[in-house]
């Protein structure tokens, strides 16, 4: 809607509205993934990092962790692989594991630094390597019949643990992190990680208030496709077993269920296509996606 539709008052309360949410959440950390999907649109991606400054501007220390799934498939393309997932997870052989790396560490956390830093941030981009963060090992996916069978797919990493040192120093001087979801293992090899997953288990060690993850989904939702609002623990096993949740949702949902369990307040599951989803998500009282709670 555009803004001359208001009315000075109507301007100043939803400025107004935001009071008790910058005093609530000065100061603490909020843990942002942003992903692949929602990084289309130009429009949207200069929101988000307008939203991102705003954010740290009244006092909040937002942490991004991005994906990029759509953009590495993009350049496997031009070089003539194919991509394949098995149960949401790139497998990734040498080669690709180079384009991941590329991809990644290259072009889109650069994008996203400078969009940030364009909008008046101090944006640093890193990967997991930097600084040896995101410690990693070789992901083994139980088979879906028989759990005993393990699949080997090649450099895909899953979290061992994570230094926040780096992080915690960039917050000092009011840098904003934006980190792509690339491990190192005990041989100096890098590993690619889910980005849901590396944002979870940062939110975790960072202890933050918040985990959002922004996807290109209005939410989690039900059978006929109306938005869940709010989750429990409980309710989620109940849409997992009965086939509602699936696919690309399942990192998603348990990486957010785990980040309560261990510690964050709340997590989000928001639609990055609406313009300001973040700002909307933190400052105003009308969420825009499913919030998951411990109980
Ligand atoms: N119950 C559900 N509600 C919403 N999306 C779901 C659900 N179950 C499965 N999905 C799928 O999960 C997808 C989101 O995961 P994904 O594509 O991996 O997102 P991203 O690339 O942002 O990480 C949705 O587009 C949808 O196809
Ligand atoms: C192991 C694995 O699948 N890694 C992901 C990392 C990027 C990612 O998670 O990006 P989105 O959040 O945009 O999907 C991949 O290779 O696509």
């Amino acid at each position: 809607m555009p803004t001359s539709q208001f009315t000075p008052g109507d301007k100043a309360n939803i400025l107004s509205e935001a009071l008790p949410y910058i005093q609530r959440f000065f100061d603490k950390t909020i843990v942002i993934k942003y992903g692949g999907n929602a990084m289309t649109d130009d429009k949207l991606k200069e929101g988000f990092a307008r939203d991102v400054v705003l954010l740290k501007l009244v006092g909040m220390n937002p942490v991004i962790v991005h994906g990029g799934g759509p953009q590495i498939g993009e350049l496997l393309k031009r070089v003539g692989k194919q991509s394949e997932f098995i149960q949401g997870m790139r497998v990734t052989d040498e080669e690709t594991m180079d384009v991941v790396e590329m991809v990644l560490g290259g072009l889109v956390n650069k994008e996203i630094v400078n969009l940030i830093n364009q909008q008046g941030g101090k944006a640093v981009g890193l990967t997991g390597k930097d600084g040896g963060m995101i410690r990693a090992k070789k992901l083994l996916i139980a088979d879906q019949d028989d759990p005993n069978i393990k699949h080997d797919i090649g450099s895909v990493g899953e979290v061992l643990g994570i230094d926040p040192e780096l992080v915690e120093l960039l917050d000092t001087r009011d840098f904003i992190p934006v980190i792509a979801p690339v491990g190192v293992g005990m041989d100096g090899e890098s590993y690619n990680i889910n980005a849901d997953l590396v944002a979870g288990k940062l939110a975790e060690t960072l202890r933050a208030e918040k985990l959002i993850l922004m996807t290109n989904i209005p939410g989690v939702l039900d059978k006929e496709g109306g938005l869940l609002t709010g989750l429990t623990a409980q309710r989620v096993d109940e849409l997992i077993a009965n086939g509602t949740i699936y696919g690309g949702m399942l990192p998603k949902i348990h990486c957010a269920l785990d980040a309560v369990k261990n510690g964050v307040h709340t997590a989000h599951i928001i639609d990055g296509r609406v313009n300001h989803a973040l700002l909307l998500e933190v400052l105003t009282k009308d969420g825009v996606g499913t919030l998951i709670k411990r109980s």
